[in-house]
């Protein structure tokens, strides 16, 4: 079954501008893990506010799971949409523990099995001992595996990371790409990870889109088309 199918969509900030994506299309199957490259400013996070329901498009259709989110007609709001985000500054709430930031997303879940959940959460991301620790008493590579068990523990249909890595260094990134397709795989989450580093896409990703216009490419200067598939 496609988790996600996106038809046709089209969306630029005003009606003047250009459009940032533009008559796009592209599905994902269940469990897929697909990496967006692109240069800066090509649409990338744009693609993933489009998404998760933080921006409209102008036409254009998105289904997830099978409902549709946006059409014409329709439009679900974020948090209707079962849709898990982990941003590059992994948004942890300061002033929680490690377990308190995963129970948060969690209230539409029976109390009875919230801790349950946190505890395979913290087992999943093999951080256990760190329960009751506070985000700023954890390393940068620890607070990034917290944010992911954070928005996977409602069980996201889909999960959405933008430049997840973009704080680690160098080798930190390395270790965590391994564990991130792990843990990933196991949960059999279907994922898309936008990223400027095409490491990160050999490493972790089924299969990757590249976004951006071409026309400096192209000899006589045609449009070519946004989307290209590279993998
Ligand atoms: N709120 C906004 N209003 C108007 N234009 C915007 C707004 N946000 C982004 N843009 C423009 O839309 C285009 C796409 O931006 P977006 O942030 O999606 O790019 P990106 O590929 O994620 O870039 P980066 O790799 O630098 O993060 C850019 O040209 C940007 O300047």
């Amino acid at each position: 079954m496609n988790i996600l199918e996106i038809s046709r969509l089209t969306f630029s900030f005003s009606r003047k501008s250009e459009p940032v994506i533009k008559d796009f299309s592209f599905s994902m199957k269940k469990g897929e893990i697909v990496g967006i490259l692109g240069q800066s400013g090509s649409g990338k996070s744009t693609l993933l506010r489009l998404i998760s329901g933080l921006e409209m498009a102008q036409s254009g259709s998105i289904k997830i799971a099978g409902k549709t989110v946006f059409d014409q007609k329709v439009f679900i709001q974020p948090e209707d949409r079962g849709v898990g985000m982990v941003f590059q500054d992994y948004a942890l709430f300061p002033h929680m523990n490690v377990r308190d930031n995963i129970l948060f997303g969690l209230h539409r879940l029976p109390r009875k099995e919230r801790k349950g959940r946190v505890k395979e959460m913290l087992e999943l991301v093999k951080m256990e001992p760190f329960e009751l620790r506070f985000p700023h008493e954890l390393s940068g590579g620890q607070q990034q595996r917290i944010a992911l068990a954070r928005a996977l523990a409602p069980k996201p249909n889909l999960l959405l990371m933008d430049e997840p890595f973009s704080n680690l260094d160098a080798d930190l990134k390395e270790a965590i790409r391994e564990d991130l397709r792990y843990i990933l795989k196991t949960a059999n989450m279907t994922c898309i990870i936008v990223t400027h580093d095409r490491q990160d896409v050999d490493a972790i990703c089924d299969r990757s889109i590249i976004l951006g216009q071409k026309q400096n490419e192209s000899k006589n200067n045609d449009k070519i088309d946004m989307l290209t598939i590279i993998k």
